[in-house]
């Protein structure tokens, strides 16, 4: 279901405002000026100028329902007219009717979008002007999701054109129309759903009366339409008749606020972190800093990773002799929770064992001390400390661990369970988790990408962000190698393989893409899959995580942006390299894409690259102590 009650609006005349209000709707778009505009426009001598608008010629004065009124500027304007005299005219009154709304004190106005694609960029030069002489008002362009050329994406590629040339205004969104018989491709209907749509826009002409004679959307209108509800958007009625008085006009608001209520519930996740949609938050370093109690709370609100968890400790528990006793030692222990799995684990195995809770967060192991006098009868044995310090003069048979961030390895687990498996019984010891593997693919967001340029902040583009993503489009093909693996980590590590300066933790990966449709790069999403024990594991990865760990949602994707966007045009192949990088004190990612053209005959031609983005660490990286 969308999260936000639906906001219906419906074509209206001034005088018509209240009525259509009454009739249910949350908003009115009402025109501007009149076609009185239109005939003197039309009679002026080429050097004559519009100068101001008559009084016949305005349609819209500011009224008392000013807040739910969204300005619709003049049809037949063309900014993108072949005839530049027509350009011209067009831009001088778009930019009188803009500014008379914003006079008038509306928020927004919606604007015809590009029809000439060979004038794009005419186009979008009035647009910018018109952004650059107003400061509080949305333009809002209504966009066909496709324009019925041969190029599917053509609509999209104007509109792309648009934003680059105004440099991804805040105030410059999207209408996007879906006209009655429309039937995109699904790779077109994700692209637009990645833009910033505030409004959707429906003829009332889509509406067929149902065998009850209420107006319906068909259902293929209606399978876009539900997707787009997950934006939230202003739905938009036009070509409507204006109504009279009140129950004259069909019930179209009763039946799109039906449709809102009658989607499927949303993802788990999103009930339970909606508000965090494509808010970017920086990475957790739990090694380095202390987590709060909040933190540690919302972990806990995740019941699959410790169902997990539980199932993997029961499963090596099962492995050991029946009479055995099993030293079990979870190292940062945080709150207990991996505790209490054990416990659990234990009784249900029906096996005899020993806990021990390491953790290094002094506030954190106050928890412990009060659960271990609680809770557990004071039968877990407590340490405080480092791990990779701890010496307790004996081995353990099972290391337990949940040291994992987005990307598997990026809160430094290798690094912590390497100093800690000297303690791990050498031939039979388990480590939990066994392994772990980060991957990547490129998404494009205009969101995500303009949330980190908003942060005004020189090394914005040198993070990596936790995010729950919704708008976002993929770059590859809904196929196998969409989502990629970059590296492993296997604990126990081999400790021959140990090098001074933590060498043995750098890693370097390159990914590479194929793009088949048009589209930009913002930036890459970062997944993980771990194993904890045998088959049982947990993957955050669009493509596994139904299997292995469904509906688990402690762990966000991991955005890792692109400071310039780049555009990757159809048949494209996309390269990424990523440095996995240490210096003994800290470890950090380093990376960089490139693009190349596929010809027909295999070969590449090379269009373009980024830099390397947060080359030494210097914008960011995490500590090792
Ligand atoms: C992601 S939290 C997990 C907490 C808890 N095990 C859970 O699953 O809810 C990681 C914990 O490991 C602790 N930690 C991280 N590095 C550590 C280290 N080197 N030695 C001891 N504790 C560490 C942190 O303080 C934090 O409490």
């Amino acid at each position: 279901m969308a999260s936000k009650a639906p906001t219906i609006g419906i074509f209206s005349s001034k005088e018509a405002i209240y009525l259509s209000l009454q009739e249910g709707y949350d908003f009115v778009g009402v025109r501007l000026s009149t076609d009185a505009l239109k005939q003197r426009v039309e009679s002026l001598e080429p050097f004559e100028r519009v100068q101001e608008f008559l009084d016949s010629e305005i349609a819209y004065h500011p009224e008392e329902h000013v807040n739910k009124v969204i300005g619709l500027t003049s049809e037949w304007i063309e900014l993108d007219s072949n005839d530049a005299l027509i350009a011209q005219r067009s831009e001088e009154i778009l930019m009188k009717e803009v500014s008379f709304a914003s006079y008038c004190g509306l928020s927004s106005v919606l604007c015809n979008g590009p029809k000439n694609s060979d004038n794009i960029m005419q186009y979008a030069r009035s647009i910018l002007t018109l952004l650059n002489s107003s400061f509080n008002i949305s333009l809002i362009i209504q966009l066909p999701i496709e324009n019925g050329h041969e190029d599917f994406f053509d609509s999209w590629k104007m509109w792309n054109t648009i934003r680059t040339s105004c440099d991804y205004n805040p105030r410059l969104q999207i209408a996007l129309e879906l006209p009655p018989s429309c039937s995109p491709p699904i790779e077109l209907v994700n692209r637009w759903y990645a833009e910033p749509i505030s409004m959707v826009s429906i003829s009332c002409m889509a509406f067929v009366p149902n065998p009850a004679g209420y107006p319906v959307l068909g259902r293929k209108l209606r399978a876009i339409f539900s997707l787009y509800i997950r934006l939230n958007p202003k739905v938009f009625l036009w070509d409507s008749n204006v109504p009279d008085k009140v129950g004259e006009s069909p019930d179209y608001s009763i039946y799109m606020k039906h449709l809102f209520d009658t989607q499927p519930p949303a993802p788990l996740v999103e009930e339970f972190a909606g508000g965090y949609k494509d808010y970017l938050q920086i990475p957790l370093q739990p090694l380095s800093h202390n987590l709060e109690n909040i933190t540690y709370e919302i972990f806990e609100r995740d019941p699959v990773k410790y169902a997990q968890y539980e199932q993997a400790i029961f499963t090596a528990l099962n492995d050991r002799e029946e009479s055995s006793v099993t030293r079990i030692a979870v190292v940062g222990a945080g709150r207990g929770p991996l505790v209490d799995c054990a416990l659990r684990a234990a009784i249900s195995s029906a096996r005899t064992v020993d806990i021990i809770a390491l953790e290094k967060n002094s506030n954190a192991f106050a928890m412990l001390l009060l659960r271990n006098r609680q809770d557990w009868a004071g039968k877990v044995t407590l340490v405080f400390g480092d791990m990779r310090e701890w010496n307790p003069g004996y081995k353990v048979d099972i290391l337990v661990s949940e040291l994992l961030g987005s990307m598997a390895d990026n809160e430094l687990s290798p690094e912590c369970l390497d100093g800690v498996q000297r303690v791990l019984n050498p031939v039979t010891g388990i480590s939990i988790p066994s392994s772990y593997t980060s991957y990547i693919t490129p998404i494009m967001s205009p969101k995500l990408w303009s949330e980190a340029r908003n942060l005004n902040d020189f090394f914005a583009f040198s993070r990596q962000y936790v995010v729950l993503m919704n708008s976002v489009d993929f770059l590859a093909p809904d196929d196998e190698f969409r989502f990629q693996p970059l590296w492993s980590f296997h604990h126990p590590n081999d400790e021959t393989r140990v090098y001074s300066k933590n060498q043995h933790n750098l890693r370097y990966a390159v990914a590479r893409f194929q793009a088949t449709n048009p589209g930009v790069l913002h930036g890459f999403a970062g997944y993980f899959e771990a194993t904890l024990y045998k088959n049982i594991s947990l993957s955050t990865l669009p493509t596994t995580m139904e299997e292995k760990s469904p509906d688990m949602f402690s762990w966000f994707p991991i955005y890792v942006p692109v400071e310039k966007p780049m555009y990757i045009p159809e048949n494209s192949q996309l390269e990424l390299h990523i440095w996995r990088m240490t210096d003994g004190m800290r470890v950090w990612l380093e990376w960089a894409a490139n693009t190349y053209l596929v010809l027909r005959n295999g070969s590449h031609i090379h269009l373009s690259s980024t830099q390397i983005h947060n080359a030494s660490g210097k914008g960011f990286s995490c500590l090792m102590h």
